[in-house]
């Protein structure tokens, strides 16, 4: 059976999609780091299975079993419960294909069912749910501790700031407190950017550093506002890979930046069947 994928992006956080609307791919771990692989597979910081809620054992119960579900895999095999951008290159594929038919419809994902709406330009807004501010917590990088303070946003995440954002060195693991995060953190750091707008570098679990992660850019400007003494506000977030928009009102976010596809392909059986 040949089995399609397309690459696609948001904002440079890049994805292999993999249409399985039966849920009857074998998408073991060593499976998701070949294809994440940039020179023995196909390159990318996740994988997200297209697949209907029915077909996925461990889903949310609250979520209706023929809505598309959103099977987000880190680059290192591991399950996350969410993915910011993912939801935005997903929903741009469903609609492109007409997997749906309302303008605006939901997205399972581990974390729940998440609203979208793709615009005719082709940036898509998500409803990214409840995000709550944690308690203060710290990350390690060169030797230099920084304070921050824990959000979850589905996923869990540590927003610091730095004096120097261009100087840190994110190729390694930086430190933080593992009784605090026991499943692993989302690491964010940020520095203003003028008004409402801040500049960020994310290190992702279970990834390493990408240029963008759409649910650190929601903790980051619920960070920037919770600073600035608001829990309300619109935040702009400059990470390397591009732009977005964050919108945070009555204690849920809403995130808007681009989705874009790359390639269409066929994966070759052979490669496949010897994982
Ligand atoms: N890049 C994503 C987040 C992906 C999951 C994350 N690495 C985790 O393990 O929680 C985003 O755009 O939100």
């Amino acid at each position: 059976m040949p089995i399609p994928f397309r690459k696609g992006h948001g904002t440079q956080n890049d994805f292999v999609l993999l249409p399985d609307p039966d849920g009857d791919l074998d998408l073991t771990e060593d499976r998701v780091r070949a294809l994440c692989d940039r020179r023995r597979g196909l390159g990318a910081d996740g994988v997200l299975r297209v697949v209907r809620t029915k077909a996925v054992p461990d889903a949310p119960a609250e979520l209706e079993g023929d809505t598309w579900f959103m099977d987000y895999r880190n680059a290192d095999g591991s399950v996350a419960e969410m993915c910011g951008n993912g939801v935005r290159v997903f929903a741009r594929h469903l609609a492109e294909h007409g997997l749906v038919g309302a303008e605006e419809f939901p997205v399972g994902t581990r974390a729940g069912a998440r609203t979208a709406i793709v615009h005719p330009d082709g940036d898509v807004t998500v409803g990214m749910g409840r995000v709550r501010l944690l308690d203060p917590s710290s990350a390690t990088v060169g030797g230099r501790t920084l304070t921050g303070l824990g959000v979850d946003v589905g996923n869990p995440h540590l927003v610091c700031a730095t004096d120097d954002l261009d100087a840190l060195d994110l190729t390694v693991q930086p430190g933080y407190n593992p009784m605090f995060f026991p499943h692993g953190v989302n690491i964010e750091f940020m520095v203003p950017a003028g008004a409402g707008a801040v500049r960020m570098r994310v290190h992702e679990r279970g990834v390493g550093e990408t240029r963008s992660c759409g649910t650190g850019t929601v903790a980051a400007a619920a960070v920037a506002l919770h600073d600035a003494g608001r829990a309300e506000g619109e935040v702009t977030v400059h990470i390397p890979g591009g732009t977005v928009r964050v919108a945070i009102a009555d204690g849920a976010a809403t995130l808007t930046g681009p989705a874009e596809f790359v390639a269409d392909g066929v994966l070759s059986d052979a490669w496949w069947s010897a994982l």
